[in-house]
């Protein structure tokens, strides 16, 4: 389902199973492991049993908005793109804030068919509270106050905080947010997984590619692929100085699994002068943008690129238009094949200009290899965090510019 290449990074350094790297596992063991984000089990009975609501939905509802940022709507973000009901339910994520892109779609909206997904693990975040607030005198103004709270369903922690407030005001669903859980890392929860079931993607699914993965994983992590591959990406950041990673996603059904793991990476490696600063890039759109810096630029980046063979995949070009053009390369030829050709090339230049590349192939876009990618990508920085020594649960530093916000809004009022 999926191979993890790293021969690139082993001719750069050889693999060494460092006393740090050994320390990081075995902390998995004792201490990770039990985390509630790792009992997919009993995260996947939660959400369904909330399958009525998928029904429910699917009846009532033409649009789904969700309202949340960060961890609260990038996992679902992936998990949505595994939906096939584009055309019958559509889902929009409003993870921003900008007046102009709300004012365009209270125009165009349908609100009479529209339900509100409303996620914040804290409850507090100011951009989702002021969204939720804004989308509730909406929906009012079309639908009543009577029915308001049909349109609404609310994830938060269970404790007292603005967002739960709200919820109880107007009477909304409210499903708890596992407060065991950090934001970034409950994609695999309640949090990812309710917008999936709602848009019909089958969760359970998901849950089984993640959780071979991670049963495969913990029967022997000293030996598993991903302990190797931290070690070496790890290893080969050290002695290259490389200060960037560079994610690079080729089929568009991934793209937003980059932006996802861009937070994770992120949050969880930037703390104390550490980290790497994660990169999002998409093949081939991104080579036609970015490929020159990444070839011949600063040699500061490690490259992971995230593959699929598509070969003889989608429309043929035609012969006869092929030769009547002068393009006879792609004479007979599929989409995929210049897809595939792309992939390959792409990693021979980068290999061919010395610019360190760990491939990561996968056989398809299924529930389960989406799982299982989302599955490994949390594993890889939970021990790539212990590997550095920084506490990956943590982000202090967002809290600085959160507080100078509010003071600058009091500042403005007042
Ligand atoms: O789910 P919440 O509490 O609204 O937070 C949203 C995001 O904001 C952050 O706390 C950073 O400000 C992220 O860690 C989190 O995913």
């Amino acid at each position: 389902m999926i191979n993890i290449n790293t021969d690139h990074l082993k001719q750069i350094n050889p693999f060494e199973f460092t006393q740090s790297l050994s320390t990081a596992v075995r902390k998995f063991k004792d201490v990770h492991s039990n985390l509630p984000m790792f009992r997919l089990q009993e995260n996947l009975k939660k959400v369904l049993a909330y399958g009525h609501l998928a029904e429910k939905t699917k009846e009532r509802f033409t649009d789904i908005v969700l309202l949340g940022t960060g961890g609260s709507s990038l996992g679902a973000q992936v998990l949505c793109k595994l939906s096939r009901l584009e055309d019958d339910i559509r889902i929009h994520f409003f993870d921003n804030i900008d007046p102009l892109t709300f004012k365009h779609f209270w125009e165009k909206s349908r609100l009479e068919t529209t339900l509100f997904l409303v996620i914040s693990k804290s409850g507090t975040t100011p951009e989702t509270l002021t969204q939720a607030i804004i989308a509730i005198a909406r929906v009012e103004s079309v639908v009543g106050k009577n029915r308001i709270s049909d349109h609404f369903i609310v994830v938060t922690e269970p404790k007292s905080s603005p967002l739960k407030k709200l919820a109880d005001r107007y009477g909304f669903m409210c499903i708890d947010h596992d407060q065991g859980i950090g934001g970034r890392f409950s994609a695999l929860s309640l949090v990812g997984l309710l917008p999936a079931m709602l848009m019909s993607v089958p969760v359970d699914r998901v849950i089984s590619g993640a959780q071979t993965l991670y049963t495969e994983f913990l029967l022997n992590p000293e030996t598993h692929p991903i302990t190797e591959s931290v070690g070496l990406m790890h290893q080969t950041a050290q002695t290259l100085n490389l200060t960037q990673t560079v994610f690079m996603t080729y089929v568009d059904q991934l793209e937003p699994l980059g932006r996802w793991f861009r937070q994770l990476w992120a949050e969880s490696l930037g703390k104390n002068g550490k980290g790497t600063t994660p990169i999002n890039a998409t093949g081939t759109v991104d080579q036609h943008s970015q490929l020159q810096l990444y070839l011949d630029g600063p040699k500061d980046k490690l490259f992971t690129l995230i593959t699929h063979p598509l070969n003889w995949v989608g429309d043929q070009v035609s012969t006869e238009i092929s030769h009547a053009i002068g393009f006879e390369d792609m004479s007979g030829r599929t989409m995929g094949d210049l897809m595939q050709a792309e992939q390959s090339a792409t990693i021979q230049v980068l290999k061919n200009n010395t610019r360190p590349t760990r491939i990561i192939e996968i056989t398809e876009v299924s529930p389960e290899v989406v799982g299982a990618l989302m599955m490994q990508l949390i594993l890889e920085t939970l021990l790539t965090a212990d590997v550095m020594s920084v506490n990956c649960f943590d982000q202090p530093a967002v809290e600085q510019g959160k507080i100078l916000a509010r003071k600058y809004l009091e500042k403005s009022i007042g």
